[in-house]
């Protein structure tokens, strides 16, 4: 069953257009990648699938919803971790959580989130003392306090070390595994590759290719999807 719809999205600031006309579609369950060059229109597009900024044109249906339209009852059906998410420096990892959960009608058990990603430890540490991985996921653990159904997660492993990452990583395939759909956007080729089952490559805001990573290695006759991703844009 598909659970996001998107077909000839347009969006264009102070009249530059970023995203021309994207369409892709999400199957329920999947890991999808939103993947492309810098400023190709990754997070204005899934932006408006969020409900946060309204496209000029085209159509969206996330979970059978219009995010221009529904956007309260998508708030509480969709998690979401946003690029660089900053929280007060004094709120401990529980009380964040707690706070987050105090927006949903039916939250996630707090006690069981801090285990399953691996906070429990930390649960009295103060958001500003926390390290890059640890802030990482915290941020998971805030877009996954309400239940999603669906999850957007935007540059999930930018800044972390290659230990963060793997257990990053691993944690993704936990939350996908208890039956969380995932929007994951990424410049990482490394991180497609291990967690994507399919993907769109976006570049100067249209799309260039969609297909799972072995799909779009076929399609252009190379090794890893780094030199796939190299040769379909700004070809
Ligand atoms: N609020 C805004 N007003 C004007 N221009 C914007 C705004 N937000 C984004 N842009 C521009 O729109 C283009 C697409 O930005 P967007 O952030 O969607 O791309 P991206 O693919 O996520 O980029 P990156 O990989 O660098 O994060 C960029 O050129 C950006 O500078």
């Amino acid at each position: 069953m598909r659970l996001i719809e998107v077909s000839e999205l347009r969006k264009a600031y102070a009249g530059r257009v970023v995203v021309d006309g994207v369409s892709f579609s999400v199957e329920r369950g999947e890991i999808f990648g939103v993947l492309g060059t810098n400023g190709a229109g990754k997070t204005t597009t899934v932006e408006c699938l969020q409900g946060l900024r309204s496209p000029d044109s085209g159509t969206i249906s996330v979970l059978g919803l219009d995010p221009a339209r529904d956007t309260a009852e998508l708030r509480r059906r969709v998690g979401t971790q946003l690029q660089d998410a900053r929280l007060p420096e004094k709120l401990r990892v529980r009380e964040a959580l707690s706070l987050f959960a105090s927006f949903y009608p039916n939250p996630a058990d707090i006690e069981l989130l801090l285990t399953q990603l691996g906070l429990d430890a930390h649960r009295d540490i103060a958001f500003g003392k926390l390290s890059g991985g640890l802030r990482q996921r915290l941020s998971i653990a805030l877009a996954l306090v309400g239940r999603p159904e669906l999850a957007i997660l935007d540059e999930l492993t930018t800044g972390l070390d290659p230990h963060a990452r793997q257990e990053t990583w691993q944690l993704v395939e936990n939350v996908r595994a208890s039956g969380v759909t995932i929007v994951l956007v990424t410049h990482f080729m490394d991180e497609a590759q291990r967690l994507c089952d399919r993907l769109v490559l976006l570049d100067q805001g249209r799309v260039v290719a969609t297909g799972t990573p072995a799909e779009l290695l076929a399609i252009t006759g190379q090794p890893t999807l780094h030199e796939a991703f190299v040769a379909l844009t700004r070809g």
